[in-house]
């Protein structure tokens, strides 16, 4: 079987400064993919490139078996491909229920169009609840986005996401500014809501990456350094000399 999402030969330029060079790389479905490397080394670049954000010089991505270069975000979206939910999408003054709401039945009217509104509604607002339940937030998702405190809010953000049932959910630093146990709550969710979705997780926390990743891609000035597992990745004299250096012992 295909993996999941084939990324083949990408490139990317700004003006004359190279962003990518001849990236490729495969995730399989139920994979936790870490993408790590320093500072401007590529990573939401690539991001921005999968999720059609971005238009590569050079290459393709293919998602279900099926080429998706030509698709717009919100397509490839609808495919199941699907970022951290855009900011500028989200209603600060409506309750996370509401937003949520509005995310899962924009999702269930591409879906499940034939079944009729009613239909749809109904079963969007079934999984906002399980998704709540899911999070374990307190109050139920009743409070205003804008008043969620900030480690609520990068969970709020993470339901948002899978409102839209991601077959490959990408996270750009979903991690950032958390304590390591709020960050592993985090992750948890993604697993306990679908433990088929693929995840592909940029993250500068060392700990996160090597602990819940299956494998790890290393990424150094718009290269591609290293791909393999945790282990693998750790001990790589390549890996150690361009980013991990003594974090890693
Ligand atoms: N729209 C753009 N125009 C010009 N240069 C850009 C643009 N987007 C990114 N870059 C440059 O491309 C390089 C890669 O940036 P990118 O944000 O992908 O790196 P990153 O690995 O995600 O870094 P970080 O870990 O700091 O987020 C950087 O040098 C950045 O300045």
């Amino acid at each position: 079987m295909s993996p999941l999402l084939e990324i083949a030969g990408i490139g990317k330029s700004f003006g004359a400064f190279r962003a990518l060079s001849d990236i490729s790389l495969a995730v399989e479905e139920g994979e936790t993919l870490g993408l790590i490397g320093p500072n401007g080394a590529g990573k939401t670049t690539l991001f921005n490139v999968v999720t059609g954000f971005l238009r590569p010089d050079s290459g393709a991505v293919r998602f279900a078996g099926a080429p998706v270069d030509r698709l717009p975000p919100e397509k490839r979206a609808a495919l199941g491909l699907v970022r951290t939910f855009q900011k500028a999408m989200v209603f600060p003054a409506l309750s996370l229920r509401e937003n949520l709401a509005m995310a899962a039945r924009q999702r269930a009217g591409h879906g499940l169009r034939w079944l009729g509104a009613r239909t749809c509604h109904a079963e969007a607002d079934a999984k906002v609840e399980r998704l709540l339940a899911e999070s374990g937030l307190p109050r139920g998702g009743g409070e205003r986005m804008a008043d969620l405190s900030y480690g609520e809010q990068r969970i709020a953000d993470l339901l948002m996401a899978l409102a839209l049932e991601p077959r490959l959910l990408l996270l750009d630093e979903p991690t950032a500014g958390l304590s390591q146990a709020e960050a592993e709550r985090l992750l948890r969710i993604v697993r306990r809501h679908d433990s088929r979705t693929a995840l592909v997780l940029i993250a500068h926390d060392i700990d996160i990456v090597f602990g819940h990743c299956d494998r790890i891609a290393v990424m150094h000035l718009g290269r591609l350094l290293r791909t393999g597992t945790p282990q693998a990745v750790r001990a790589d004299a390549a890996v150690r000399a361009a980013y991990l250096g003594s974090l890693a012992d």
